[in-house]
């Protein structure tokens, strides 16, 4: 199967490459098809999905793969949640990394705590769409560690493993992260080739 990944984002383009790589998928992306993105007007992570999902798939006449997540901080009421991607006006991760933690600084030990969510919808051309969705909580450091992943990766620290996604090689960020646990969703349902339309169609 030919499938284009809907995003513009280099950090998921490598993420959804390396663990859709047992499907054997022909992947193509949005550097084969230049595209104006629709905006994402959303308020939930599925609906961004499936607006970014379906508006590619009909463009291309190709199933196409998005990825809609963002980070849910319990303490501030789910920030920045749907509006990760431009959190407080700020341009850059480095910048939006400090925004966070400019927000956070009266929290403390639990307070800190937070979760990823990712929602991966793949649509087809003919108005067919699926949806997988992972997440994983943590914690929001003080400072940011490591060099590695995107967004707030250095910031979000799994206790479990003693490191945050930023300080994790791709292969065991895949096996904790919120778009790792959405991919392997994606994976046991395609594992025999497409699953039921009727199980998994959305209205
Ligand atoms: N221009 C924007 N203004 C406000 N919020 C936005 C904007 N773009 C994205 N968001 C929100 C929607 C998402 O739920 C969240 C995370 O963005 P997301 O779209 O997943 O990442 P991205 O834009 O880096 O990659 P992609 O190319 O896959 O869309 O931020
Ligand atoms: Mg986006």
């Amino acid at each position: 199967m030919r499938v284009v990944l809907a995003t513009s984002n280099p950090g998921k383009v490598r993420e959804l490459k390396a663990g859709l790589e047992p499907l054997g998928w022909t992947l193509l992306s949005l550097a084969d098809f230049p595209l104006r993105m629709p905006k994402e007007e959303g308020s939930t992570f599925l609906e961004n999905a499936l607006l970014k999902a379906a508006y590619v798939a009909r463009a291309t006449g190709l199933p196409a793969l998005a990825d809609d997540s963002g980070l849910e901080v319990f303490a501030l009421g789910g920030e920045p949640g749907v509006y990760s991607a431009r959190y407080g006006g700020r341009e850059t991760d480095r910048e939006r990394n400090v925004y966070l933690l400019e927000r956070m600084r009266h929290l403390k030990g639990e307070e800190r705590r937070a979760r990823f969510v990712a929602v991966l919808v793949l649509a087809y051309p003919d108005g067919h769409a699926e949806a997988y969705e992972g997440s994983v909580e943590g914690v929001i450091l003080e400072a940011p560690r490591g060099e590695g992943g995107f967004g707030y990766d250095p910031l979000f620290f799994i206790p479990e493993a003693g490191k945050t996604f930023a300080e994790m090689s791709l292969e065991e960020k895949a096996r904790y992260s919120h778009r790792g646990r959405a991919l392997q969703a994606l994976l046991k349902a395609y594992e025999k080739g497409p699953p039921p339309r009727e199980i998994s169609r959305l209205e």
